[in-house]
């Protein structure tokens, strides 16, 4: 375990952990835990013994959102020369999985840094919201598109005006979620997840993440022929033999991430 200034990190096996540690700000993500959590995903992203990114906070919140005390006094000029959050972006760029567990609140940017990841898994007790409009500013993490994208115009719309926040029953029947698991088991069940997900090929894991995302922004057309040239390139990699062969031979694959 290796600890930073506002989150821990810890390798198990080839899953990435890191835990957002402020605790008494309910994991406010203020500019040192970005920093700190962009350079690690980046770290662990460049590191071929990784094949997952697991990402969570507390049982009491996942993340209350963005530091709005750090917030409250810039300026215009001052977000926008310093282009304040754009370093979030950089998570969109990772190519390993990234995995989010969602405990409490996810509020503001902490449902954006959650929509930032390719599977949330959340606990019985999440919330989310984007309450930005009840602070007199909107969504900055990319809440209005993400949010849209898995919920539809309707819910986010009324999110985003209302700030009303959504349990996490009604956010997974919106397709928010990807699983509701008991508080109790949440991080063992999305580090076993993660181990899934980090013992498959990682270049093909990488090739099905990228394939997915594509559905985001292309027509129907341009993403079916996006997904086959990829589904084409399965077969130059190694992965595909061995993958095909253990099932074939009736064992477990033993991917080698070639
Ligand atoms: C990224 C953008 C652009 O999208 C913008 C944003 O993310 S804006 C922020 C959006 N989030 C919010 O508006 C939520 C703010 N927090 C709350 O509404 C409440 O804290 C709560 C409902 C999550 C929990 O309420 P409660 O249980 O009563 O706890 P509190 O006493 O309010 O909080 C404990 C402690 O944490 C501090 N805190 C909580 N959230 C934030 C935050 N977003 N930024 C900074 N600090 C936060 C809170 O101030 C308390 O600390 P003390 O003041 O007691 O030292």
């Amino acid at each position: 375990m290796s600890d930073y200034e506002t989150i821990l990190l810890e390798r198990r096996g080839r899953v990435g952990i890191i835990t957002l540690n402020r605790p008494k700000a309910l994991n406010a993500l203020n500019s040192q835990l970005m920093r700190e959590v962009v350079s690690v995903v980046e770290e662990l992203d460049a590191d071929s013994d990784i094949g997952a990114i697991l990402i969570t906070g507390s049982e009491r919140a996942f993340a209350a959102g963005a530091d709005i005390k750090e917030m409250q006094p810039k300026s215009y000029m001052d977000v926008y020369l310093d282009d304040f959050f754009a370093a979030w972006d950089r998570l969109a760029s990772a190519r390993t999985p990234l995995i989010a567990a969602v405990s409490g609140y996810a509020l503001g940017g902490g449902c954006e840094l959650a929509m930032l990841c390719d599977v949330l898994i959340a606990s019985d007790t999440a919330v989310f919201g984007q309450p930005e409009i009840k602070l007199g500013v909107i969504p900055g993490i990319g809440g209005s598109q993400r949010l849209t994208r898995a919920v539809g115009k309707a819910k986010a719309m009324e999110m985003c005006l209302t700030g009303r926040n959504m349990k996490v029953e009604e956010a997974e029947r919106a397709g928010l979620v990807s699983r509701i698991v008991p508080v109790a088991d949440l991080l063992d069940d999305a580090i076993a997840t993660a181990t899934t997900i980090a013992e498959m090929s990682l270049p093909v894991a990488m090739m099905a993440k990228e394939a997915v995302n594509r559905s985001f922004e292309s027509s129907l057309r341009e993403g079916v022929l996006f997904e086959r040239r990829v589904f084409h390139s399965t077969f130059a990699t190694e992965d595909q033999k061995e993958g095909m062969s253990a099932f074939i031979e009736k064992r477990t694959p033993n991917f080698q991430h070639r």
